[in-house]
Parts: structure tokens; C-alpha cells; sequence
């Protein structure tokens, strides 16, 4: 199915947003769709939280348009229809894990078996201990219970994997995924790379609350023309930055990696330039590298 025609099931629509005299959000527009995993990435105070509160209801738009099933979010209707987690929720302490996911469920129109839901978040063992008896990781971990519980056709997740371990972190993964695969629509935002790569069939990436990538992980990559060329060479540091496409040089003795728009051009003029040139590499950039890419001075050049 073309991604196009996928069901759209939340939509941002040109949205601003304003805290006092900062604009967090500028003319932002976004789709949410069904069966699809959306990772939103981007630096600390980007407006990826911002942005979530305002496709789950919890904030207003100054200016556009926010949808939710076709509803404003502030609709119960439409919020019945949406699992959240955010980066931190007050539980009860006194409760157990039990009777917290058992007082959730109760919200919604088709939960899942209790049993079910620990399973999925990996508490099984824990069901009789108070919240506030839970480590952090399991702390985490009980409140994407309580987001999936009621079988969600929106998931919403604020850095769902902070503070898990490995294990716990891969674990989630693989339930998020089946949820996608189920149907539903995932929205989770992360400050890890290997996440949203891993787990996203989208990223968008967020800087100074516009979009400034969104694409497959692979296209990420590709829509800034990324390439990495390593290499021995006598050639100094400024010689090298001057060289056609080079957006920056990184150096161990008479090793350099150059991060590169277009690879081939480079390497004709380096080889040009360096005769005595050896253990020369060309590989595509990392998440991680394309990324770095995209701070607003190497956006204008990318
Ligand atoms: N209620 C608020 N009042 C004033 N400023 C706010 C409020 N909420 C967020 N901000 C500011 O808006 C900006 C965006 O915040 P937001 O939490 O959306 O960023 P983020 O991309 O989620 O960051 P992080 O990765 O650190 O979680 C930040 O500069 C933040 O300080």
C-alpha cells in the first residue's frame, strides 16, 4: 500500500506554539498514520514533547490545526482511542501493578486481559508489588502497560526507553513493533539513534520546531547526501575542508575522516591533490553523522 493512502489517524496542520515570548513550534505539519512506527528525533528543547502534547490534547495551538481521529483531541472520544506514556506520570504508590493496570483497563471499551498486558511489558512477578516499590526500570515499564492496555489505535511514547536496561529496551521494541504490525500508529520520541533506527519506519527530525528531515531511517541518511571517506594523507586540515563537498574534517595523526556530499567528487580531488593517498574507505554516513548534519548552518549548504 502506498504510504500516501495509509490511514491517517492524527494530523498537525501548519501548527505554532508559544510559551510567553518563545515559539517552540513554527508552522509545524505532521501526519500520524495507522500501522506505522514515527520516531520524532531531534536536540534537548527541539519541541518533541511539545509537539506530543498537542496531538494527545494536553496542550492548545496558538495558530493551525490539530486532529485527532478526525476529532479535536480534547474529545474523549478521540483521547478513548490513544495510549500514552510520558517521561514521567505520578503512580499511586500504594497500589499494586495489578491493580493499577486492572484500574486502567477499566477506561477503555476493549482492553486486554490484565495477564496479557504484564506480559507484553515484562512484569510478570511484579503483579502484587506497590508502584512505589518498583525500581525506575519498572516504573517504566508499568506505565507502557497502562499506555497499551487498552489497545490502543494511537501510541504515544515520550522517550519510552530512558532508564531501561538492555534487555528491557529491546524487549520493548519488539512489543512496540507488534503493535504497529497490528495496526495501530506509533508516535514515540527518543534521544537514541540506534532506536529510531532500529524501531522506525519514519523519522522526523525536529530543529528549532520546524521539520527538517522525514524519511525511512535509510533516507535520513540519504536526503543529506552523507558519505564518510577515511583515509591516510599528508594533506593539512584546511587543504582538505577546501576540497569540493567536505562539510567537515576529523583527524587522528594521518587519519582523516571527511564527512562528504558527494563522495565521488571528493575522491577524484583528493586523489588529484595527494598522490602519496593511501587505505582510502568510502562508506555511508551513520544515523548518527546525517544528523549532525542537519544543525541549521549545514542545512542551507546541504
Ligand atoms: N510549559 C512551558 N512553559 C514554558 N516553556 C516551555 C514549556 N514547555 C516547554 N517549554 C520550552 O519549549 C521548548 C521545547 O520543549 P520540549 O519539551 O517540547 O522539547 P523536547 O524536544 O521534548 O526536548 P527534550 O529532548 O529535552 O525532552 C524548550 O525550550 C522548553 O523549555
Amino acid at each position: 500500500m502506498d504510504r500516501d493512502d495509509m490511514q491517517v489517524v492524527g494530523r498537525l496542520d501548519g501548527v505554532s506554539k508559544q510559551f510567553g515570548s518563545h515559539r517552540v513550534l513554527d508552522g509545524l505539519s505532521l501526519d500520524i498514520r495507522a500501522g506505522e512506527v514515527t520516531a520524532l528525533l531531534g536536540p534537548n528543547g527541539a519541541g518533541k514533547t511539545t509537539t506530543v502534547g498537542l496531538l494527545t490534547g494536553r496542550l492548545s495551538p496558538d495558530g493551525g490545526r490539530v486532529d485527532l481521529f478526525g476529532l479535536d483531541p480534547s474529545r474523549p472520544v478521540a483521547r478513548a482511542r490513544m495510549g500514552v506514556m510520558l517521561q514521567s506520570a505520578g503512580l499511586p504508590d500504594v497500589l499494586t501493578v495489578r491493580e493499577l493496570v486492572t484500574l486502567q483497563s477499566g477506561y477503555y471499551r476493549h482492553p486486554r486481559e490484565v495477564s496479557e498486558t504484564i506480559a507484553l511489558a515484562g512484569l510478570e512477578g511484579l503483579e502484587r508489588r506497590p508502584a512505589g516499590k518498583l525500581s525506575g526500570g519498572q516504573q517504566r515499564r508499568l506505565l507502557y502497560a497502562l499506555a497499551i492496555c487498552g489497545r490502543p489505535d494511537l501510541l504515544v511514547l515520550d522517550e519510552p526507553t530512558t532508564g531501561l536496561d538492555h534487555e528491557a529496551r529491546r524487549h520493548l521494541w519488539s512489543t512496540v513493533r507488534e503493535e504497529a504490525d497490528g495496526g495501530a500508529a506509533v508516535l514515540l520520541t527518543t534521544h537514541y539513534l540506534e532506536e529510531a533506527d532500529a524501531l522506525a519506519d519514519r523519522i522526523v527530525v525536529i530543529a528549532e520546531g520546524r521539520i527538517v528531515a522525514d524519511a525511512a531511517p535509510a533516507g535520513i541518511k540519504a536526503s543529506v547526501g552523507g558519505s564518510t571517506i577515511r583515509c591516510r594523507t599528508a594533506l593539512s586540515d584546511p587543504i582538505l575542508s577546501a576540497l569540493p563537498g567536505v562539510r567537515s574534517v576529523g583527524r587522528s595523526g594521518a587519519a582523516a575522516t571527511l564527512l562528504v556530499a558527494d563522495a565521488a567528487a571528493t575522491a577524484r580531488a583528493l586523489l588529484a591533490a595527494d598522490p602519496s593517498l593511501a587505505e582510502l574507505t568510502i562508506s555511508a554516513a551513520s544515523l548518527e553523522e546525517a544528523l549532525a548534519n542537519l544543525s541549521p548552518s549545514t542545512r542551507k549548504a546541504a
